[in-house]
């Protein structure tokens, strides 16, 4: 921030400071005219800005920046050769677009990756490893700097800002890094660059007693990744190890050694699980969208040898598999390690992969087979698409769980439903519910063992809440997302980024107010536009799109898209930021989020909302022989205290609302700093800076 302050201060502070929001106000009125949009009716807010003297009112300030637009433009481009020397994007002159983009460019070219944009920090994802910048000696060039935001951007600034403000205990003291971007932009990267560099410069001094301290504990810090990554990460289109939760990890500081972060018995990793897209995880049919965990074990079940029998079927149904991915056995060994490192022991490990490796199978197996409906048949008859004969796939099935295969088989096919007090009634399930009863099986394994993992590691770290008093928390969240369908996942993973969002400009504002005062320049209140509107759209009560989803799922009927669309058209119709569109083929609605317009799809949210657990299915696992997986379940319940039927239905939307609640809530008591990844081309190719994929990057200004 003192660097942009001087810079301001060098430039003319008034018009420096009045012309930066303008310039904004243009880039973003630019961009809306170009998309077509339509702007919601500014929201009047006390948070500030705006120099006296320099005042004007909106309109005839557009009128004549317009105008000489171009010409400026122009201008700036001209000097090349310069581009690349602007280490803040906000002392481009005049700031759009294409002149952001250029110099991005031109820094890229120039392999210089990291940018100051005001109060972020952009990181453009170099694609290939870069040694020389992220060395011990410059960590430490950074970390023993007077005035290190004098230094080159980097992301050991951000880190050494945060800690220094623990250090200089500036309120509020605990610190958020908040690291954002699309998927394969570098977020998991980034997060663990700021790891490393927390976990060296802990060391009190370079004796050789404080270095082995220092490798021990970023080893633990550090462990946590590729467990998390293991289990949590897929292998998608747009990056083949890209993380399918949002993850908050808080590095604590320990009371009794004050300011001496990561002292050994105070490093604390809370893994705030925000949202594991299961779907994406769990139910891709393409192998190598599936958790990366999955590639490790099936290779060392081939190679190792683990069970003769188990090893056999993994070849017939993966040998594909194998050839590709036998060369992750050194991963599975870290991660291995990684669970050593933690406490888990061998026993135990050997559990998780079994169990994994189970649900792994089960999903194989129940992709492979469906439920089809016969005529004079009172059950849909399980059918087999590819290679599994039928028998086959119900004794495996129960095989690997546990369980009873007659019992497996009745779960997935009847439902038992409470006639009075005392009988319950067995009723067959349509095929639609068969197959949502498969899916959950699977998904029900998962879920727990990911749970008891994070559990598991936040056990082995956490310190004592007497000992530590103040942290430094890392937050590493999916970017803004847009696909050519979009889902409950997308709209849940675009809120918490219209969350942040409002975060951010609230933050950013507020910034700017306070260099104004500090430097005893007069400002006065100008309008601003927000989110908000978009946030009621969403979450809005009883009118938002997650209470009518809630609603709808409480209505325990089976869902139809046409109806519920009429339902949102009826109540959210006064709403500006949504819209229909009549003639699409698929029921769906349009939200206009701060970073552009998302359709989504209405088939199929309702029931990944509800995203039930048959009690029989619980019921079942309870039963089963293995006694990890039995253990998740012991304490289950499926009835509610009355006895009076299933439990009230937990929605996915009403999970994840609150998870983000708490997030923001934290958020909100911490200082925070962003960091903004730029994936710059959609082939993750090595220093290859694609113009029109970074300008099409939604959200950027975040
Ligand atoms: N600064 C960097 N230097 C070298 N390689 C990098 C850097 N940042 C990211 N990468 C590489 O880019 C790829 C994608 O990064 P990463 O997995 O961190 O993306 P992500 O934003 O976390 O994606 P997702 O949201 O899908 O999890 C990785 O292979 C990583 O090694």
């Amino acid at each position: 921030m003192a660097g942009v302050k001087k810079e301001l201060r060098d430039k003319g502070a008034v018009v420096g400071a009045s012309s930066c929001v303008r310039d904004r106000e243009r880039v973003s009125s630019s961009s809306a005219a170009k998309e077509g949009r339509q702007r919601q009716p500014a929201k009047q807010h006390d948070v500030v800005v705006k120099a006296n003297g320099a005042q004007q009112t909106a309109q005839s300030s557009c009128q004549s920046l317009d105008a000489s637009l171009e010409e400026e433009v122009k201008a700036f481009l001209i000097n090349e050769d310069e581009l690349h020397t602007y280490d803040d994007l906000t002392k481009v002159s005049p700031v759009t677009p294409s002149t952001v983009l250029k110099c991005l460019q031109a820094r890229y070219s120039a392999k210089v990756f990291y940018t100051h944009a005001g109060c972020t920090l952009v990181a453009l994802n170099p694609f290939q490893p870069i040694p020389h910048l992220y060395s011990l000696d410059v960590m430490k060039e950074y970390h023993c700097a007077p005035q290190p935001q004098e230094f080159k951007p980097h992301i050991f600034i951000v880190a050494e800002e945060a800690y220094r403000n623990v250090q200089g205990q500036v309120e509020p003291t605990n610190q958020s890094l908040v690291v954002s971007g699309e998927s394969g932009a570098g977020k998991t990267w980034t997060s663990r660059c700021l790891m490393k560099y927390y976990a060296t410069i802990a060391a009190p001094s370079s004796s050789q007693k404080c270095q082995d301290t220092v490798e021990r504990i970023e080893r633990r810090v550090l462990d946590s990744n590729p467990i998390m990554e293991a289990f949590g990460n897929a292998s998608t289109l747009r990056n083949n190890n890209s993380s399918r939760f949002g993850k908050y990890i808080q590095l604590q500081l320990d009371r009794c050694v004050p300011f001496m972060l990561l002292s050994e018995n105070s490093v604390v990793v809370l893994f705030e699980i925000i949202l594991l897209t299961m779907t994406r995880v769990l139910l891709a049919c393409f192998p190598t969208h599936s958790a990366v965990i999955w590639y490790f074990i099936l290779c060392v079940c081939v190679c190792v040898c683990v069970c003769v029998c188990v090893r056999a079927r993994i070849y017939i149904y993966n040998i594909f598999i194998f050839i590709f991915f036998c060369f992750t056995e050194d991963c599975f060994q870290e991660t291995k390690h990684a669970l050593e490192h933690l406490g888990i022991d061998v026993d135990v490990q050997g559990q998780i992969f079994r169990l994994q490796l189970k649900s792994r199978f089960l999903n194989f197996h129940m992709g492979s087979c469906d439920f089809s409906e016969m005529e004079n048949v009172i059950l849909p008859r399980l059918v087999t698409l590819h290679v599994f004969p039928q028998t086959g796939f119900l004794q495996n099935t129960a095989d690997l769980l546990g369980v009873p295969s007659e019992e497996l088989e009745a779960c997935l096919r009847l439902r038992s439903l409470r006639a009075g007090k005392q009988s319950v009634v067995l009723k067959p399930c349509s095929q639609a519910e068969c197959s949502v009863r498969r899916d959950c099986l699977a998904k029900l394994i998962y879920a727990h063992v990911f749970d008891w993992l994070v559990a598991c590691i936040n056990k082995s770290m956490c310190a004592d809440t007497s000992r530590w008093c103040n942290f430094i928390g890392l937050l590493d969240v999916y970017g803004f997302e847009c696909f050519t369908s979009n889902n409950l996942e997308q709209l849940c993973i675009n809120y918490a980024n219209e969350k942040l969002q409002q975060h951010f400009v609230a933050h950013y504002l507020k910034a700017q107010q306070e260099d104004y005062v500090s430097e005893g320049l007069a400002w006065s209140f100008i309008q601003y536009q927000d989110n908000q509107s978009c946030l009621d759209l969403i979450e809005g009560s009883p009118a938002g799109v997650f209470s009518l989803l809630n609603e709808e799922c409480r209505l325990n009927r089976p869902s139809d898209a046409k109806q519920f669309r009429m339902r949102l058209e009826k109540e959210l119709s006064s709403n500006a930021c949504v819209s229909w569109d009549k003639f699409s083929r698929q029921p769906d609605f349009t939200v206009l989020h701060y970073a552009g317009k998302v359709s989504y799809q209405i088939e199929g949210m309702m029931e990944k909302n509800k995203d039930p657990v048959p009690p029989e299915l619980v019921h079942l696992l309870q039963q089963s022989q293995d006694s990890l997986l039995q253990s998740f379940f012991t304490e289950h319940s499926t009835e509610d205290s009355s006895g009076r039927g299933p439990s009230k239905v937990v929605t996915v939307v009403s999970k994840f609302k609150n998870s983000l609640e708490s997030l923001m809530k934290i958020l909100h008591s911490t200082t925070p700093h962003y960091t903004r990844c730029i994936k710059p081309n959609p082939d993750c190719r090595p220093l290859t800076f694609k113009k029109e994929e970074v300008r099409d990057i939604r959200g950027f200004c975040f």
